[in-house]
């Protein structure tokens, strides 16, 4: 899938002192590891209760199996092949033979020399590995209790995007094509600032939603460095005009981030689309384990729609009942694949997850959100900031998308010449501190 003649970036690395991505293996990832293993330890009791003398043996197992990996991350020891036999270990495994292949000189891939994007997605891969070779723990969360958190304390947030969004639908119907296109801008402007609120890059520490989100969206205007909100707009009113022709179906694919409140805005726009006539069918996309602290698993997501439902705040158990209706009449739907908790840049997806890239072809749009889902769809390399979008996708072009994310890491392209200079100057940390953002589109009909 890669353009001809064009070699790809090197991968962002802790191997450059210094960078973000070396104080994230260096400090963050550490403090993930140690808060894990305290949650662990905090919830022995209850793997007591649950499971007698079994469970206690359980969570000392995993705590050994953590503190061996910290270890060697702290050391810079060479990466373990996963032994854990799961559906996914094969192709972890082999995944590390090609990183291997990569290393110069034979040195063996290590946490401090290996792409971090790998190095960080391998971590959270152990944490699984642990709890799998330690029954009856392999079903139990790790960060289950943090999303539970950052849930209740965007309450209020909650409450206003919930009742902004019935406000809408109310008066939907004399709404003119203009008026929808606004408030969909809003509730998209929601959904990327929603990204705000994910629990890796705080090392898990509180970052709730507290004010007002539809207040702050024109003070935040600014922030925003690419936005590409009106070809995202054209697309879907595309797709809607396809279902009748038999070609496609309104259908839009959300390739989901953190649980929380950014999950909530990513299901209050989902609602907007379905509900103002811009899709017929939702497909959410989540993880199928826990990963990255924050992000959306099945359990998050049935959770955090049980838990709409069951607000005594009028509008908001009122989304919540849409929304468990749109799961059961089929509008909705949730599904995870293994691609999404592997270690891949997305140009492999037409390669090593041919039956997800398929399933992905037959939409009219498909909304990434994050920081991560941007690291994978542009590699996490060290592009220039003036290469295209489209350049940095290096192939993957399943059908039109857009990234929507607050930038967490070293990698930005798509911007204008002289941009990024100028950002630097006015704020030296402005790719990784989430003030800023993007929303970019590629569409597979334009040229590379
Ligand atoms: O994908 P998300 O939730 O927006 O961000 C996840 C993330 O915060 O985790 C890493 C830090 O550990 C960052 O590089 C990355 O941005
Ligand atoms: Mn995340």
């Amino acid at each position: 899938m890669e353009v001809e003649g064009m070699l790809a970036p090197l991968s962002l690395s802790a191997k450059f002192e210094g960078s973000f991505a070396y104080l994230t293996v260096r400090d963050r990832l550490p403090t993930i590891l140690t808060k894990v293993i305290d949650t662990i330890h905090r919830n022995k009791d209850n793997f007591f209760k649950d499971y007698g003398e079994e469970g206690v043996q359980a969570e000392k197992r995993a705590i050994s199996f953590l503190s061996k990996m910290r270890n060697e991350m702290q050391t810079d020891k060479p990466v373990l092949i996963l032994t854990d036999n799961a559906e996914d270990t094969e192709t972890w495994n082999k995944y590390m033979q090609r990183q291997q292949d990569m290393m110069e000189d034979g040195e063996p891939v290590s946490w401090f020399k290996s792409p971090w994007l790998y190095m960080e997605c391998y971590m959270y891969r152990r944490i699984r590995e642990a709890l799998y070779l330690s029954p009856p723990m392999d079903t139990f969360d790790v960060f289950k209790e943090g999303k539970t958190e950052s849930f209740f304390e965007s309450q209020r947030a909650i409450i206003s995007v919930c009742t902004y969004l019935q406000e809408l639908i109310t008066n939907m119907e004399n709404m003119s094509e203009v008026q929808l296109q606004e408030h969909f801008f809003k509730l998209l402007q929601v959904s990327l600032w929603g990204n705000k609120c994910d629990l890796s890059i705080s090392a898990g520490q509180d970052n709730s939603q507290k004010s007002n989100p539809i207040d702050s969206l024109p003070d935040l205007q600014r922030f925003i460095l690419v936005n590409d909100s009106i070809k995202v707009w054209s697309s879907l009113i595309a797709g809607k005009g396809c279902g009748s022709s038999g070609m496609k179906r309104g259908r839009v694919d959300i390739v989901l981030d953190n649980a929380g409140f950014e999950l909530i805005t990513d299901l209050v726009l989902a609602d907007f689309l379905v509900s103002a006539g811009l899709a017929k069918q939702i497909r959410f996309h989540g993880k199928s384990f826990p990963w990255f602290v924050s992000d959306v698993t099945k359990q998050d997501f049935e959770w955090t729609i049980m838990q709409t439902m069951a607000s005594n705040h009028k509008w908001m158990s009122a989304s919540g009942a849409q929304w468990k209706h749109f799961m059961k009449d089929g509008t909705w739907s949730y599904h995870d694949h293994a691609f999404w908790t592997s270690p891949h840049e997305f140009c492999d997806m037409p390669a090593d997850a041919a039956d997800l890239y398929a399933m992905l072809q037959d939409s009219d749009l498909i909304l990434f959100k994050g920081d991560l889902n941007y690291r994978k769809l542009t590699g996490d390399r060290m592009w220039e900031h003036t290469v295209r979008f489209n350049r940095a996708l290096r192939g993957f072009q399943a059908a039109p998308l857009c990234s929507i994310r607050t930038l967490k890491a070293n990698v930005q392209v798509g911007l204008k010449s002289g941009h990024a200079e100028q950002l630097g100057r006015e704020d030296a940390d402005w790719m990784t501190n989430g003030k800023y953002a993007v929303i970019q589109f590629s569409s597979p009909s334009k040229e590379h």
